[in-house]
């Protein structure tokens, strides 16, 4: 059974006259990464909200496990571009506010911060308030603290787009890292192309209108660099293919 499925689903915001999306099908296994690209407004977030359980489908269902996700659970993650993290509280405290919360056991707390402070490079700015943070610093300290829940399923939400290429690129190999030793499902939104190919196992394309899913790829190029591909066409032609997919 895969982990998550979503079955002909269709979304209207109360607010909106228009319907959102439309008879979405898709499927997501454990352990799997996946990116989500698509133009402005055509409801990836809107996706993204679906399977977190903040909103529910007026048509279809969607799945977790099996069970019908009705309600948001630590168990479905988000991680937005503005991280809203704690600012009041240090590295250590934001990342693990949630479990505490949860009252989950100190002793696995501690070990898994452990293991998060030093996969995200993190160790020596564990007692520093965020506010003292650079923006890739701070998206490190918003992945850890996802990451710590070892949610089933790990969403982000247009995280690095704000970064700078270099930022971005440690972010691409830390994500790589956190997803390979957790076993996570990682959904990840994206608008850049490059960054779809390097991080998408499977790249799932939304198009129409209302928006809907019209494909999901393997992706040959999953964690080959771009620069690596300067000479390769066969790449380009696959990178033209999705660029016209979602025009
Ligand atoms: N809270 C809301 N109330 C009413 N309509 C909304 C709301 N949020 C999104 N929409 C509409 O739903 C559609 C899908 O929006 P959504 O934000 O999911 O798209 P998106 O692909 O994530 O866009 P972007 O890439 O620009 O973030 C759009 O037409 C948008 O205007």
């Amino acid at each position: 059974m895969a982990l998550l499925e979503v079955k002909d689903v269709g979304y209207q915001y109360p607010s909106n006259s228009a319907q959102s999306i439309t008879g979405v099908n898709l499927t997501m296994a454990a352990n799997s990464l996946n990116v989500v690209i698509g133009p402005s407004g055509i409801g990836k977030s809107t996706l993204l909200n679906l399977i977190a359980g903040y909103i529910q489908p007026q048509v279809g269902e969607l799945r977790m496990n099996g069970q019908p996700i009705q309600k948001a659970s630590w168990q479905r993650g988000i991680v937005f571009q503005d991280m809203a993290l704690y600012p009041w509280l240090n590295v250590t405290q934001n990342i693990t506010f949630g479990p505490r919360m949860r009252k989950m056991a100190s002793a696995q707390i501690e070990q898994r911060l452990a293991t998060l402070l030093q996969e995200t490079g993190l160790e020596k700015f564990k007692t520093s308030y965020v506010y003292e943070l650079s923006g890739g610093l701070k998206q490190r300290v918003a992945l850890a603290r996802e990451f710590i829940n070892q949610p089933d399923i790990l969403m982000l939400d247009e995280s690095f787009s704000a970064l700078d290429n270099l930022t971005r690129d440690e972010m691409h190999q830390i994500l790589l890292e956190l997803w390979a030793s957790s076993g996570n499902c990682v959904i990840v939104i994206t608008h850049d192309i490059d960054e779809a190919m390097f991080l998408g196992q499977n790249i799932i394309i939304m198009n129409g209108k209302p928006g809907t899913v019209s494909q999901t790829i393997t992706n040959p190029y999953f964690k080959v660099a771009f620069d690596e591909m300067a000479n390769n066409p066969a790449y380009f032609e696959f990178r033209k293919m999705l660029l016209q997919q979602i025009k």
